[in-house]
């Protein structure tokens, strides 16, 4: 059976209104593309516990809440993925990619220039025409 997973998934908002991207390592799935911070949710959290957990061990915010945003199913052939996005204004701490990975503050208007996963494609047309 394919793989469903549930992914927990940050648009932070700076106060200047710049959102932070992340680029997936090569090797994982969707390798080489440009992300918002997050990860799967695992077996008793809620959406917002895990995206707390996953800000933190990726790119090292502390994050005190979030607002859920929507909700995007995607399937990409290999792999089923629900998508929770949770907008996140209220953070302390400097952005940094624990994992290596680069990280990016990025104007709203310039998210259409970058390479996301397919399943993004809704979640830039919802931060651009909220
Ligand atoms: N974090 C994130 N994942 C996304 C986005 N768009 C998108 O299709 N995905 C997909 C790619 C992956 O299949 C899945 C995230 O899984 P992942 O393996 O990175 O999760 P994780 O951070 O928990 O990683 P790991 O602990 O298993 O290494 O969601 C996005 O904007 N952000
Ligand atoms: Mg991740």
């Amino acid at each position: 059976m394919k793989k469903h997973i549930h992914v927990a998934v940050g648009v932070i908002e700076n106060s200047t209104n710049e959102i932070l991207l992340a680029k997936r390592h090569a090797h994982l799935h969707q390798g080489g593309k440009w992300e918002f911070p997050g990860g799967k949710v695992e077996a008793g959290e809620t959406t917002s516990q895990a995206l707390i957990r996953e800000l933190k061990e990726e790119v090292d915010l502390t994050v005190l809440n979030t607002t859920a945003l929507m909700q995007v199913q995607h399937d990409y052939g290999d792999k089923q993925v629900l998508l929770d996005i949770h907008w996140v204004k209220d953070f302390t701490g400097t952005a940094k990619g624990v994992e290596g990975q680069i990280v990016k503050w990025v104007a709203k208007q310039e998210l259409t220039q970058f390479d996301f996963p397919e399943a993004n494609k809704a979640i830039v047309a919802k931060i651009l025409a909220p």
